[in-house]
């Protein structure tokens, strides 16, 4: 057991925060180098949230919990109100925004989109720019760019602009320990979260998976040999059940290659899909010993087992 409580700093700060950006933009990269440990949240923790955590930084005076923000990062697919609600609900809830813009590439209109629905948050959730990247440039483009991005911050988020402005690369790690502090300073003052140490559910999101996969591959092996690839991207407690009979919802992608193996996936009519999920929802209930719904997900992702930034993100 942690003694967490009594040893507890008085300013003790912790909080959550989010990075967005553009694809590419090296919020991924940035947030494996200010944590030591990648975890996932269930829902058997303490001030559980709906979003995934992606990691968390344990600082002698703070805790920044990272959490992933859903359609920030796919805004094509969401479309209009949908997409401004989504910010406004997900960013509302985190203590602060960091808003990665690479160092080497000129604003672009991803970037002004996202900083278009960051001016429309409510004034109380401060955002940065992380002008990230910063390897990749000399001191003279880097000096350009914080000034773009800071005109940007005028532009889009008026009056306040940016709380702040911070140049960092995550490869190098350059200023990566001035990113944590600037944002712990944001975070209200409050007892860590989270444990330091016990931090992952990964393991079980992993065993998750791996049910999935195998029921997935059941009777079609020879078809699909190495071809199938099962990511779980969110597990969410569903709000408003009692206590004595929670439930998860735990949403599923699975990767193919082609569109002929996402065929024999998803079966005639859907039938052969219905069946792997019914199969492993009953084996993951006993997993977890809770009620969950399975929501699974076929796509193609071409040639992912020769593509490294793809295998990257399925988590191998
Ligand atoms: N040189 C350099 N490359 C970086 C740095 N940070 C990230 N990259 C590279 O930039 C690419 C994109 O980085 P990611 O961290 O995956 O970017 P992301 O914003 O999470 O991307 P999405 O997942 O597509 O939204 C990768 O190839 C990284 O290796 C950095 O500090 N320096």
């Amino acid at each position: 057991m942690s003694n967490t409580i009594e040893t507890t700093p008085e300013n003790f700060r912790a909080g959550f925060t989010s990075f967005v950006g553009r694809p590419n933009a090296g919020k991924s990269t940035l947030t494996n180098a200010m944590v030591g440990q990648k975890v996932a949240i269930t829902s058997n923790k303490p001030q559980t949230t709906r979003h995934t955590i992606r990691g968390i930084v344990h600082r002698e005076d703070s805790q920044l919990i990272l959490v992933d923000t859903p359609g920030l990062h796919r805004p094509r697919t969401l479309l209009g109100q949908r997409l401004n609600d989504l910010v406004a609900e997900t960013l509302g809830e985190v203590d602060a925004v960091g808003f990665c813009l690479p160092a080497n590439e000129k604003i672009g209109p991803g970037d002004k989109f996202i900083a278009q629905k960051l001016g429309g948050l409510p004034p109380r959730t401060p955002i940065i720019a992380l002008v990230t990247k910063t390897d990749l440039v000399n001191p003279a483009q880097l000096a350009e760019q914080l000034l773009a991005v800071t005109k940007l911050g005028e532009e889009l988020l008026a009056p306040k602009g940016f709380a702040a402005v911070v140049p960092v690369s995550a490869k190098d790690g350059y200023q990566v320990e001035e990113v944590a502090k600037v944002l712990a300073q944001l975070m209200p003052v409050s007892p860590p979260l989270y444990p330091d140490g016990e931090l992952t559910d990964e393991p079980e999101m992993k065993m998750i998976s791996e049910l999935i996969r195998e029921a997935a591959l059941e009777g079609v092996r020879d078809e699909l040999p190495h071809s199938l690839a099962v990511v779980v991207e969110e597990m969410i407690p569903r709000e408003d059940r009692p206590a004595d009979n929670p439930m998860v919802d735990i949403h599923v992608n699975l990767y193919v290659e082609r569109p002929s193996q996402k065929a024999i996936v998803i079966g005639k009519g859907g039938t052969r899909l219905r069946d792997v999920g019914t199969k492993a929802r009953k084996e993951i209930e006993t997993l977890l010993g809770t009620k969950i719904y399975l929501d699974l997900h076929v796509k193609v992702a071409k040639e992912w087992q020769r593509d490294p930034k793809q295998l990257g993100r399925l988590g191998f």
